[in-house]
């Protein structure tokens, strides 16, 4: 077993994972996550972006291959150590909204900073104060089911970033906002982690959203590939070419 680089807050090597069924999730995925880093996995539907995320946060554990968080082997761990790192040190974000029930907003967004021990009193304020900079702060009594979908993926959004986790991982967290909310709500989220230091993964198809990261990452099929730049369409040439379209039609 090779110790990962000290600067890798994440790194993983030759990660191999099979699903039950026996379908291929990742095939020889190998990257190192900096501190402080916001890194996207990119690569279109069904390359295999939330299989690496829940490869490496320790949801599920890696069939071949190493995923190491600091100096601690995450693939050797048992799965009651590996849900205690998930609680203690990861956030997770999933593109839909997931909030439980009974509880009110505040109490939602709370949840995990108790978990891990802070008293009600302390863990509302700051629950309260990530509520506001998501913009639902007035909604903090509300329960989930008074909320629309989007509200809902705010509170988690606010969920994940109020306990300050070392590592966020973020799964398509914007996927159902709409458009113009989704700039807003991830510079609030890449501001929030960059001000905090913490280190996010974010998994999107969306290139727009990539571009916010410092690096991507891309996957296809389970592997991964090099991501090739093209040069932006100039808007003299798009332009003539919608000329041109509207005059042969
Ligand atoms: N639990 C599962 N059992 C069997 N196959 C699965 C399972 N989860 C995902 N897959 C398959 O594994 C491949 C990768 O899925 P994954 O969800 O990781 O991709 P993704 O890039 O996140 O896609 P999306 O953007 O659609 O979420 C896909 O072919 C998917 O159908």
């Amino acid at each position: 077993m090779v110790a990962p680089p000290d600067n890798d807050v994440l790194w993983a090597r030759a990660l191999h994972f099979r699903h039950k069924d026996g379908s291929p999730g990742l095939s020889g995925v190998s990257l190192g996550v900096r501190e402080g880093e916001i890194l996207a996995v990119g690569g279109p539907r069904g390359s295999g972006k939330t299989t690496l995320l829940r490869c490496l946060s320790g949801l599920v554990p890696v069939r071949g291959g190493e995923v190491w968080f600091n100096s601690t082997p995450v693939h050797t761990m048992t799965p009651a150590a590996r849900e205690r790192l998930r609680r203690e040190r990861f956030g997770w974000i999933d593109p839909e909204p997931v909030l439980v029930p009974e509880l009110n907003v505040w109490e939602n967004t709370a949840l995990p900073l108790m978990l891990r021990g802070t008293a009600r009193r302390r863990a509302k304020s700051t629950a309260m104060e990530w509520l506001k900079r998501l913009d639902i702060g007035d909604q903090a009594r509300k329960h989930p089911a008074d909320l629309v979908h989007a509200e809902r993926q705010r509170v988690c959004i606010a969920r994940a970033l109020a306990p300050a986790p070392t590592v966020l991982f973020a799964d398509e967290p914007t996927a159902p906002l709409h458009r113009i909310d989704r700039r807003h709500v991830l510079r609030t989220l890449t501001t929030a982690a960059r001000s905090h230091g913490i280190t996010v993964l974010l998994a999107t198809a969306d290139s727009d959203i990539a571009a916010l990261a410092d690096r991507t990452v891309s996957l296809l099929d389970g592997r991964q590939v090099r991501t090739v730049h093209l040069p932006p369409v100039s808007e003299t040439v798009e332009t003539k070419g919608r000329a041109t379209c509207s005059l042969s039609v």
